[in-house]
């Protein structure tokens, strides 16, 4: 019988949910180390791992996630770990999401999907929500399940319904009550797991993959599998609650350079990267905006307005972070470790979502009309119960800034170098900022000491003996990650392990000796002094290996080409009235081949021109 809504009820549970935040190791592969340095990050133990630090290459930087799944752990313990915990929720009414996340190449889509004889998180999940839905079934004969699957890519900024492949661009909608809709999105009623295997195998090869240097199916969307369970009451008051499962499978962080992307695949790049740059963004507002005054750019690309439940709303998440061990993807892996740092921060506020229906008359729906379950909760509600950035609201306890904590130093890191090349006007604001941060910093460090070690679940800090002065370098007796030489030049007898001190010669941004610049950039993430930044202008380039000053340049180039206005005021020395120039440059004469050409927009001159690719390099850098 049809039900007409009388009413929908959004129960907020008293507890907040933090993003829990795997890591997964890929096995490292030969033929991803042509020069054969061996591997630059290595666990320590189940929540621990280590990675060589490029600012110095006798230290390591150390990170502490929910879980660190090594290079030996197994398609089951990732998910027996990290997913099937949350699965539970979707029968109650309320939302849960997981999603990989990860450079090219590191074992997302391995991981998320898997293969026939190693299937991944995936089919283990929705098995998974077939076997609660039996079991409830046997223990509670008051409520009817019903279960359903969408499958949706996100490519080039399109919504694609990989379920009817000719469907085009699909629109992204949001009804009063925030949730999110796709209309037109094809959503299957599913009665076994063999039927949704029949379901979506056929439609995971309509996604997007192609080869690239450094994967050979290289997946070119971000793929989102929603599993959605709606139970219904049977009582003449039917209640009727919808949870979500969002599976959520990422195209790669790309650098061009790397995967040797032309033509195609770098317009696909393109739009990867800059949905994936929003996502942090998205992120970074989520983690470092708790005062609930920050905006969160949700509406900058598609994947983050359809993940808007899954950071900072609704949904129990987690997210496994793919890294590969190869030296060749060392600063993939320390940007993609930053970024899983930062989103351990960020707080959901689950809810159930349940619909009070009474039997009437016929009432049509379309698909995708708003239903309980829906995706989202006022939008209030969820800003004041935005988590403040350094209390731990599942257990009140102030969660400790340890005095090596990446947010805080590579964002202090960041202004340092800022100041550097700011015009005057602007250094007064940034001098302010860096004085909080400078306040945070040491208050961090009182309240570390006093925290014991169980409690330091940190986002991650650097181990160092010049900064921890009586803790060994390498914990656990573990030998140190020792970087092999590079075998491309040498035969196979000259293969000998170097010492950690030779590998600073190795050390990807450090190329000469410490120069004043650099012992003041150490100064500034070791000591934190009090004096004036009073560092020369000229020559810093010269300071920074060529890779990655190019690899900054793209990244600079990529947002002036592709960025919307948000983004470009996102740059460094970028306001309103420059982003709207480059935006009209943009349209009279296309792409910019090369930052230099910014010259021709009225009022950047040379000199502005410096300024800004100097302050976006160190910055981008920095964070
Ligand atoms: N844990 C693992 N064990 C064994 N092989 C793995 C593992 N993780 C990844 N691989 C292998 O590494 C290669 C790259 O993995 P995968 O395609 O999953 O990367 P990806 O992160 O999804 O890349 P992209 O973003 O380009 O799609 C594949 O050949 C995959 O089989």
């Amino acid at each position: 019988m049809a039900a007409q809504r009388v009413g929908e009820v959004a129960k907020a549970t008293k507890q907040t949910s933090r993003v829990r935040v795997a890591v997964r190791l890929r096995p490292y592969m030969e033929k991803q180390d042509d020069k054969g340095e061996g591997a630059c990050v290595r666990g320590l133990d189940s929540q621990t791992l280590e990675i060589i630090n490029w600012r110095n290459a006798t230290e390591t930087l150390q990170y502490q996630f929910d879980a660190f799944h090594d290079e030996r752990a197994t398609q089951q313990e990732v998910f027996l770990s990290s997913v099937k915990p949350i699965l539970p929720h979707i029968l109650n009414g309320q939302n849960a999401s997981v999603f990989a996340y990860g450079p090219t190449g590191a074992g997302k889509t391995h991981t998320m999907l898997g293969v026939p004889e190693l299937p991944g998180v995936i089919p283990r999940a929705v098995r998974e929500v077939f076997n609660l839905v039996k079991n409830k079934g046997k223990q509670e004969d008051a409520w009817d399940y019903s279960i359903s699957m969408s499958y949706l890519e996100i490519y080039n900024e399109k919504v694609l319904d990989l379920l009817c492949p000719s469907a085009q661009d699909l629109p992204i909608r949001e009804d009063k009550d925030r949730n999110i809709l796709i209309p037109g999105l094809t959503n299957t009623p599913l009665t076994s797991f063999s039927d949704f295997h029949a379901q979506f195998l056929p439609a995971s090869l309509n996604r997007t993959t192609a080869s690239t240097k450094l994967n050979q199916r290289s997946s070119r969307s971000h793929a989102i599998l929603l599993i959605k369970v709606v139970r219904t009451q049977r009582a003449a008051q039917q209640r009727v609650q919808t949870g979500k499962l969002y599976l959520v499978d990422l195209a790669g962080s790309e650098d061009n350079r790397r995967t040797g992307n032309k033509g195609i695949r770098l317009k696909e790049s393109g739009a990867i990267n800059l949905s994936l740059f929003t996502l942090s963004k998205v992120v970074d507002a989520l983690s470092t905006g708790g005062s609930g005054t920050a905006r969160v750019p949700y509406r900058d690309s598609k994947l983050t307005r359809l993940l808007q439940d899954s950071l900072g709303g609704s949904a129990h998440s987690v997210m496994i972070t793919n890294i590969a061990p190869e030296y060749t993807y060392y600063f993939d892996t320390y940007t993609a470790l930053n970024f899983a740092a930062k989103s351990k921060q960020v707080v959901n506020k689950p809810f159930v979502r349940e619909t009070v229906t009474v039997p009437s008359t016929q009432v049509k729906r379309s698909r995708e009309e708003p239903e309980a379950g829906g995706s989202g909760e006022p939008h209030k509600k969820r800003i004041k119960d935005r988590k403040k950035p350094d209390t731990d609201e599942t257990t009140g306890q102030a969660q400790p800034h340890s005095p090596t904590d990446p947010s805080v130093l590579s964002r202090l890191m960041a202004l340092e170098k800022l100041l550097m090349g700011t015009p005057v006007k602007e250094r007064l604001k940034l001098h302010r900022e860096i004085q909080e941060l400078k306040a945070k910093q040491k208050e961090s460090v009182g309240n570390s000491k006093t925290l014991t070690e169980s409690v330091t679940a940190t986002t991650g800090h650097v181990s160092g003996s010049r900064l921890e002065g009586d803790s060994p370098l390498f914990r656990l007796h573990l030998p140190p990650i020792q970087r092999k030489q590079s075998t491309a030049a040498r035969s196979k007898k000259q293969q000998a392990i170097v010492s950690p001190l030779q590998v600073v010669q190795l050390c990807p941004v450090v190329k000469k000796p410490p120069s004043c610049l650099q012992k003041q950039k150490i100064q500034a993430v070791n000591e934190v002094p009090d004096g004036k930044e009073n560092i020369s202008d000229g020559g810093w380039e010269s300071h920074l290996d060529k890779v990655v000053l190019d690899q900054s340049r793209d990244k600079i180039l990529q947002v002036l080409n592709s960025g919307s206005f948000k983004d470009l005021k996102g740059l460094q020395l970028i306001g309103d009235k420059k982003a709207k120039l480059i935006i009209g440059w943009r349209e009279i004469h296309g792409s910019f081949t090369q930052l230099e050409d910014l010259t021709q927009i009225v009022g950047i001159t040379s000199k502005i021109l410096s300024s800004f690719i100097k302050a976006n390099i160190l910055s981008s850098i920095g964070t």
